[in-house]
């Protein structure tokens, strides 16, 4: 049994949101305490898991996120009360995927539970594939040309030793997959790889995140936590966006890179945890040090083996071979690009690299045509995915500028603007959100007006 599971002690709420999201075609669960959520799940997991954080045996919110753990891997999204933003991010904190307040919006439960089970289909996919083919040929790089082909050589010389490695390489190039590649081929590959983006999580709870922390060392802790170096023991830490680690962290990350060891807040004594450390950033480390924002001797210890994931121009060969991948999983096999539209993706710049390539190539198979041999992706599908309306022949006119009106003209570079930040975050809202300067709301709104959700 897979679909949601839906924790929630009021009936009617339970009745109502059940219902509507059966409506949706996804398969619901309904439990009302925080023991039945944890028996349910452990009989049968879940895609998805809904969960209210004041449930009875407790009706105590610190209990309910005690409980998020016991559901990984599924993405959890909480339920707050209103004004509860403390509580929310503890919950993200936490290790919950999402929260929602309630009274919960339905057209934004409809959108986080469908990224969510998105979430929740990839985790599947890559479990399938790495059953499949175990440490398949190209480690889940895929890609022909020269500088790939080095990249994925020296992963296998220095995946096998528990040497530190610095993944560098611009965004959405695939630094986070040679991580995995990493410890994939490594004698850690049974134990977790345990990602932590420190860009996302404030620098306050970083170190609280990594180190864990003593019930009641500060206000709000009110239960133990260990932290993720403790939860990757034996296994690997993926430290992404480490350019964008706090000073003060940086101190700490040394130190226990060079002694392993570390200090859950409030302990009185230090700790010992056996990980690896694979590291990444798109930023130029070189040039964090000479301005002062990241320290000289943690750069050092992290440069001792150096990883570079190559831009998608520097490997133009690939563009192709990638995007024809990205089609078959994203419909089926017979899925087949049209000359025009292989030769546009061909052609053009991909700022983004492979992140925006993958989105792009996604949202055109959503828009494509089906024809009697299978799908076909064309040239004005991928320029409507990509946002750029002067490249679709049914909207572009270039000898007819006067034909839109201001109010038109606006509109379309809007759509463009909010199309591209979405491509290249991923399809994250929130990150596409702050990149165009709105909150994750008011994006979402724009999304429902275009029609774009
Ligand atoms: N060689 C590749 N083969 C298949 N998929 C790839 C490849 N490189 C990147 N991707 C896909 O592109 C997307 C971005 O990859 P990833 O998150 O690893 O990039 P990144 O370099 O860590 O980006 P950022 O610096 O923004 O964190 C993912 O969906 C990933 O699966």
């Amino acid at each position: 049994m897979s679909g949601i599971l839906l924790a929630d002690d009021e009936p009617a709420f339970q009745r109502l949101t059940g219902a509507w999201l059966r409506g949706l075609g996804h398969e619901v669960r309904l439990v009302g305490d925080g023991n039945a959520a944890r028996a349910a799940f452990a009989e049968a997991p879940a895609d998805c898991v809904l969960l209210d954080l004041a449930m009875p045996p407790h009706h105590d919110p610190e209990a309910g996120l005690a409980l998020i753990p016991a559901f990984a891997p599924a993405p959890v999204v909480v339920m707050t009360g209103h004004a509860d933003h403390a509580l929310a991010l503890k919950a993200i904190e936490a290790g919950a995927w999402d929260f929602l307040a309630k009274p919960v919006d339905p057209d934004l439960l409809r959108v986080v539970v469908a990224r969510a089970m998105e979430r929740a289909r990839l985790a599947r996919e890559l479990a399938a594939a790495r059953a499949q083919g175990g440490a398949s040929e190209d480690m889940g790089l895929a890609g022909a040309s020269v500088p790939m082909a080095a990249l994925r050589d020296l992963i296998r010389k220095v995946a096998p030793t528990r040497l530190t490695v610095l993944v560098l390489g611009p965004s959405g190039t695939g630094k986070e997959l040679v991580a995995r590649a990493l410890h994939d081929l490594s004698p850690r590959a049974g134990k977790a790889m345990v990602p932590v983006h420190c860009g996302a999580i404030p620098a306050d709870l970083l170190e609280s995140e990594l180190f864990g922390h003593l019930k009641g060392s500060f206000t709000g802790a009110g239960v133990d936590r260990p932290g993720l170096v403790e939860v990757a023991s034996g296994g690997t830490l993926f430290l992404d966006e480490i350019g964008e680690m706090p000073a003060a962290m940086q101190v700490k990350l040394l130190r226990f890179l060079n002694d392993g060891s570390y200090q859950p807040i409030g302990a009185r004594a230090p700790k010992q945890a056996d990980v690896r450390i694979v590291a990444a950033t798109h930023r130029d480390l070189a040039a964090k040090v000479a301005d002062g924002s990241f320290r000289e001797d943690l750069y050092y210890r992290l440069k001792g083996i150096v990883l570079r994931t190559p831009s998608l121009d520097e490997r133009p060969s690939d563009v192709a071979p990638l995007a024809a991948l990205f089609l078959r999983r994203a419909a089926d096999a017979n899925a087949r690009f049209s000359p025009e539209g292989l030769r546009w993706l061909v052609a053009r710049d991909w700022p983004g690299n492979v992140r925006e390539l993958r989105s792009v190539v996604e949202s055109a198979a959503a828009l494509a045509t089906r024809g009697a041999t299978g799908l076909v992706v064309d040239q004005p599908d991928l320029a409507f995915a990509i946002g750029d309306p002067s490249e679709i022949p049914a909207m572009a006119d270039k000898d007819a500028p006067g034909l839109m009106t201001l109010e038109q003209e606006l509109s379309a570079l809007e759509r463009l603007r909010i199309e591209q930040a979405l491509a290249r975050t991923g399809h994250n809202h929130t990150h596409a959100a702050r990149e165009l300067g709105l909150s994750r709301v008011g994006l979402l709104k724009k999304l429902d007006r275009m029609g774009l959700r």
